[in-house]
């Protein structure tokens, strides 16, 4: 049953230590990666985020339970033969002997992505659905794709959209294919983790703008880590069939979470925050939270084995945030600019109607509640804080968005009565969420 929290914290400072959970991106990518390593490859830290532990659950059992993935046998030599059908690989599919199973991913965008290329060239047929939700967030691109490369795969429902039945029977017939890049890094993602089980490789040509890039290089980074080469030229990134290295991957703290204490620090007078795990250099792309909030007060000092964030109030310059490349990190930082009256301009928002909710809707919806206009001018969106009010009271709808219930929260710190609806919709990214809350102070009471 869904439960609203009221979040109360008297003081404006934030002090102590914060232990965050592992990255719902590493973690998913490091078990599709584990999962198509015949064993070579071992997560060492399961990320708590419910969508990893899902991934996890499904990934582990469908190894136990049917480990064949269509692996090439061909010489490598053959793939320079880019621009004709490629001869199919000799290893036969097995026959199928069971009705499809039903693999339902719930709200885990993520993972449904991930798990429609890994499918795609098993040889089971698997039927992926997942939430209401799911069933809205575009997956054409990333079916035209696969099915280009030789997968079959149909749609249950609606034409581009979740639920969709992967047939299990792969051939490759290119490793030539085009993408574009604007809608979600995840489809691009999705492809390179299973490139280097392609008989012929995979030749990846992005179309347009690339969306969201440090989570494509993250994928790299870490198919590199097991020993899996690339390269990547102008537009076209190419993994050629290759072997795991035996290894084990590690998970960093999750700096997309981090984000929400630096959004507590930026509302708070004074601040003295430690997130141990987390360092100056990550694979993640929204660890550029530290150079966002630089604007608004926070230093960000590396040492002791983590991140200590300490705040000085301090007026704010920058009025351009582009976060084509931090997509994630919108919400938090809209939110800390309406709290603090910072009419800002933002760029790169275009993804995020299709997110867990449509988060300019939700975003615009929610600020209205304390006078703040998230005003759209085509690519550009600007705040309107002419006539902000901070209400003694507020509710927050949540829209099932983990996101809106976090990058909200902080202003529990500014307004003395925040109830949040749904609080255990953070559990997608964040369990501990509430808790490590209260560790800084803030006192949190489920509504009966
Ligand atoms: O690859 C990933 O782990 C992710 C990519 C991003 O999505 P888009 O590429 O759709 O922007 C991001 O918003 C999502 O939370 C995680
Ligand atoms: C967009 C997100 O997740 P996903 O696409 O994996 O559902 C997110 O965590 O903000």
């Amino acid at each position: 049953m869904k439960h609203n929290i009221i979040l109360t914290k008297t003081g404006k400072s934030a002090n102590g230590t914060v232990q965050l959970t592992g990255s719902k991106s590493e973690c998913n990518r490091a078990l599709v990666i584990e999962a198509l390593s015949d064993g070579k490859v071992k997560v060492e830290n399961i990320s708590d985020a419910a969508d990893a532990v899902l991934l996890a659950g499904i990934l582990r059992k469908s190894a136990v339970d049917s480990p064949q993935i269509v692996v090439g046998t061909d010489e490598l030599h053959e793939v320079e033969v880019i621009d004709e059908k490629l001869p199919s690989s000799n290893h036969e599919p097995s026959p199928i002997n069971h009705e499809p199973k039903t693999v339902n991913i719930g709200p885990a965008g993520t993972a449904m992505r991930f798990l429609t290329a890994y499918y795609a060239i098993g040889n089971e047929e698997v039927i992926l659905t997942g939430s209401e939700r799911m069933k809205q967030r575009p997956i054409g691109v990333l079916v035209d794709a696969l099915r280009t490369l030789g997968a079959q795969i149909d749609y249950e429902e609606q034409e581009g959209y979740p639920p969709i039945k992967l047939k299990g029977s792969f051939e490759q017939q290119t490793r030539k294919i085009s993408i574009k890049g604007n809608i979600s890094s995840q489809y691009i993602t999705a492809l390179l983790l299973i490139a280097v089980k392609l008989p012929f490789g995979l030749e990846l040509h992005i179309e347009g703008e690339l969306t969201s890039r440090p989570y494509v290089e993250m994928t790299l980074a870490m198919l590199k880590e097991a020993n899996i080469l690339h390269t990547w030229e102008g537009n076209v990134i190419s993994i050629p069939n290759q072997e795991f290295a035996t290894t084990s991957l590690h998970i960093e703290p999750d700096w997309s979470a981090a984000s929400y204490w630096y959004a507590i620090a930026a509302l708070s007078d004074e601040a003295e925050l430690f997130l141990p795990g987390l360092t100056s250099y990550s694979l993640q792309g929204d660890s550029v939270i530290t150079e966002i909030m630089a604007n608004f007060g926070i230093t960000s000092q590396f040492k002791d084995g983590g991140v200590h964030l300490t705040k000085e109030v301090k007026p704010i310059f920058r009025k351009i945030f582009d976060m084509k490349e931090c997509p994630d990190l919108a919400q938090t930082v809209i939110v800390v600019c309406a709290a603090l009256g910072h009419e800002a301009t933002f760029t790169g928002l275009e993804t995020l109607k299709i997110k867990e909710t449509d988060r300019i809707l939700a975003l615009q919806t929610e600020l209205a509640k304390i006078g703040v206009k998230l005003i759209e001018k085509g690519q550009v969106y600007k705040l309107d804080c002419s006539e902000k009010q901070l209400p003694q009271r507020m509710f927050i709808s949540t829209y099932h968005d983990h996101r809106m219930a976090m990058a909200f929260a902080p202003l529990a710190i500014l307004i003395p009565e925040l109830e949040i609806e749904d609080a255990d919709v953070v559990e997608k990214s964040y369990p501990a969420f509430w808790k490590d809350l209260e560790k800084v102070g803030f006192h949190s009471e489920v509504k009966a």
